[in-house]
């Protein structure tokens, strides 16, 4: 489904993302972990058309992230660190809004059944999003994806922020659409949400996908000790 090939990218001689490749089948969550100017937001970019590559490849099932960015938008969900969407605007509102620009058909059944799925009660939906929190917006958010078939969400930080009971709920929802066969990929500093949900846990330094675990089946204890060696090497 996503297959990244040898990506490359260099900011002047600062070589941010180094022959990265790893890929992602659907249903699978990958987290990306790695110290701060590790090449994680730089390779997010890549696959999301902003950021060319200075050489390899992305493809979403077969399509080239750079050159058929747009096409391959379609086809996925980005939902930044602070999602706001659009804060005057009811959870309704906003999932018919998302709906018109994405030219994705919806009917008032359809988004209530996609918020009640991840877990937006129905009492929440007619109220504006600027009173809700980041656990309730990024479910809004992640009801759209829902919608809209999307093949691939990419999460930055998601659980920044989110105290205990709605990191649960966010691990819970994502358990839901893997379940539906979304991949997602989050790029994150949460070991313990990466041990709870990834089935591959990328470790990266200095713009080298240092370490990819597979199905990882470690204690936190030991992801913490797994992630501190790489900085160490
Ligand atoms: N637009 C840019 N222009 C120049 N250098 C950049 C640019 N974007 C990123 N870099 C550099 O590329 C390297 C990787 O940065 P990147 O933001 O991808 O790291 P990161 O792992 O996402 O870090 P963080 O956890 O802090 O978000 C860093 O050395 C950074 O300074």
């Amino acid at each position: 489904m996503l297959e990244v090939s040898n990506l490359n990218k260099f900011f002047d001689h600062n070589h941010a993302v180094k022959d990265l490749s790893f890929s992602l089948d659907a249903g699978e969550v990958l987290c990306l972990l790695g110290a701060n100017g590790a090449g994680k937001t730089t390779t997010v970019n890549m696959l999301l058309g902003f950021t060319e590559p200075d050489s390899g490849l992305a493809t979403l099932d077969g399509l080239d992230m750079h050159r058929q960015s747009e096409q391959c938008r379609r086809q996925m969900m980005y939902i930044p660190e602070n999602v706001q969407l659009y804060p005057a605007f009811t959870a309704l509102e906003n999932m018919t809004y998302l709906a018109e620009l994405a030219k994705v058909d919806v009917t008032a059944e359809s988004m209530a059944a996609a918020l009640e799925r991840t877990g937006v009660e129905s009492v929440h939906h007619a109220k504006k999003l600027g009173s809700f929190s980041k656990g309730m917006r990024q479910k809004v958010a992640i009801a759209f994806a829902l919608l809209k078939h999307a093949k691939l969400v990419v999460m930055d930080e998601p659980t920044s922020g989110l105290d205990p009971v709605a990191t649960r709920e966010f691990i819970d929802v994502i358990n839901t659409i893997k379940e539906r066969g979304t991949a997602v990929l989050i790029v994150t500093h949460d070991l313990f949400c990466a041990r709870e949900l990834a089935d591959h846990i990328g470790i990266m330094s200095q713009g080298q996908l240092k370490q990819l675990l597979h199905k990882p089946t470690l204690s936190l204890a030991e992801l913490n000790d797994q992630y501190f060696r790489q900085f160490a090497a």
